[in-house]
């Protein structure tokens, strides 16, 4: 990481992030409301030297493991970012509050809000920006409850409950309670005093209603009399902006102002979204796109072999794009054959081998969709920190590598982008 000219600030936020996508997504928001933000890849090194920054945001990859491991990983993470000085922990959901009953998110919000000795937690994943609202305590995606939306088919943890007061309590240890609208609409004193009141009665955690962003920020300024929070990008967005008006943050310097990294460019979805498959169709009108064999990538190392060799001889004439999505029915029927886990993890691998070997062939712009694909070939390269570059969609910027041989990413979030985001994030690497 490059180093800084002059000793660095208290953080006036710290994040620690379940998975790489989501974390990209956060930094975004982050800088763009006008905290300087570098994003980690893990928990860092105690001595890491940062350039200036406000905000530090670690991505874990916790969203999908054992609880007890997330629990153990996430504050570890939190208690680098207090030695860092964060006074305010945001623990970064999904925006469709992936998780299931074990957990992840109430297992580590409840250990998170117990070192730093808080009664009381405010959580929320509305994002307006990308369509996620929340009113009454049920997820809204876009117009449609989240248990009736394509989440009620991701492939790890299907989402079938709208109400969040319920899917959180399910994997909490404590109670949850709501700060409904109407709260929400009056202030952050409202909103302030009705978590006190629902501290008294003894919950440890509040689900907050918001629909726009001024929701968010009334949430933000709300929050920021806490120690830790929990929620999407919005809400990191509503803390910013809070931070932002108290004097914190200063425009971020240029990620992109070096040189072009060049190199050639590839895609890689293990995505399964309705939103990454469409943009597969799209993309396949611009560059090369190969199709992986899952039952034939299960059987051995033969699929991939093939797929390297098929991209390697393309890479001089353009950009490659090589997915496993499938459609729910084909998941379902291999998940059923293989198990989910299994099926998850081999393509994961596959992936995240084939990253590496295009990187062995001078790929150096890299596209990849889905958090856990992400998470696996982000950790399979090695990397260890992004500085920010342009938004290329609501939550989803293009990352450039700090130090070492730059490198150009873009980690997409499975839902997120139009249908031309593949052609749309190459445009912005160069
Ligand atoms: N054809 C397939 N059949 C079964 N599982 C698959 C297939 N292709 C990919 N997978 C697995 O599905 C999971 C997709 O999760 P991932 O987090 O990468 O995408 P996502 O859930 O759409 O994105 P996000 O978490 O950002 O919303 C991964 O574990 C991946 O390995
Ligand atoms: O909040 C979101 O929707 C994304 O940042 C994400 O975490 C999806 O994996």
């Amino acid at each position: 990481m490059s180093a800084s000219q002059s000793p660095s600030r208290a953080l006036a936020l710290g994040c620690v992030a379940d998975d790489y996508t989501g974390a990209s997504d956060l930094a975004n928001t982050l800088t763009k409301a006008g905290l300087r933000t570098v994003q980690t890849i893990g928990v860092p090194a105690d001595d890491l030297v940062l350039p200036e920054v406000d905000a530090v945001v670690v991505a874990l990859k916790s969203r999908s493991v054992a609880p007890g491991e997330a629990v153990a990983r996430s504050r570890e993470a939190d208690a680098w970012l207090r030695r860092r000085g964060a006074n305010h922990v945001l623990f970064k959901v999904c925006s469709t509050f992936d998780s299931t009953d074990a957990g992840n998110i109430g297992p580590v919000l409840d250990a998170l809000r117990a070192d730093a000795a808080e009664p009381i937690a405010l959580v929320t994943p509305a994002f307006p920006e990308t369509g996620r609202s929340v009113c009454q305590g049920h997820l809204f995606v876009g117009a449609t409850l989240l248990a009736e939306s394509p989440l009620k088919d991701h492939p790890l943890n299907p989402m079938r409950d709208s109400n969040l007061v319920r899917v959180l309590a399910r994997q909490s240890a404590g109670t949850v309670g709501l700060v409904d609208i109407a709260t929400v609409a009056k202030g952050p004193e409202a909103v302030a005093a009705r978590l006190d009141a629902l501290a008294a009665d003894g919950h440890g955690a509040a689900i907050a209603d918001a629909i726009f962003e001024s929701d968010l920020e009334i949430l933000g300024r709300a929050a920021l009399g806490h120690r830790v929070s929990c929620g999407a990008s919005g809400l990191g967005l509503g803390l910013a902006r809070a931070l932002v008006a108290d004097g914190r943050g200063a425009p971020a310097a240029d990620a992109m102002a070096g040189e072009p990294v060049g190199g050639h460019a590839a895609c890689l979805a293990g995505s399964c979204s309705q939103a990454t498959l469409a943009q597969i169709e799209a993309a396949a009108a611009h560059m090369a796109v190969l199709h992986l064999d899952i039952e034939k990538l299960m059987a051995g190392p033969a699929e991939r072999e093939a797929t390297l060799a098929w991209a390697a001889s393309r890479l001089a004439d353009g950009p490659v794009l090589i997915a496993s999505s499938a459609a729910p029915d084909a998941v379902r029927a291999l998940q059923a054959k293989h198990g989910v886990a299994a099926v998850g993890h081999a393509v994961e691998a596959a992936l995240a081998q084939l990253a590496a070997d295009l990187f062995a062939r001078g790929v150096r712009r890299l596209v990849v969709a889905g958090g856990e694909t992400s998470g696996a070939v982000v950790d399979h390269l090695g990397l260890k920190a992004f500085l920010l570059g342009p938004e290329i969609a609501a939550g989803v910027p293009v990352l450039r590598t700090a130090g070492g041989d730059p490198m150009l990413l873009a980690l997409k979030s499975g839902n997120f982008g139009g249908r031309d985001f593949f052609l749309r994030a190459l445009d912005l690497m160069r």
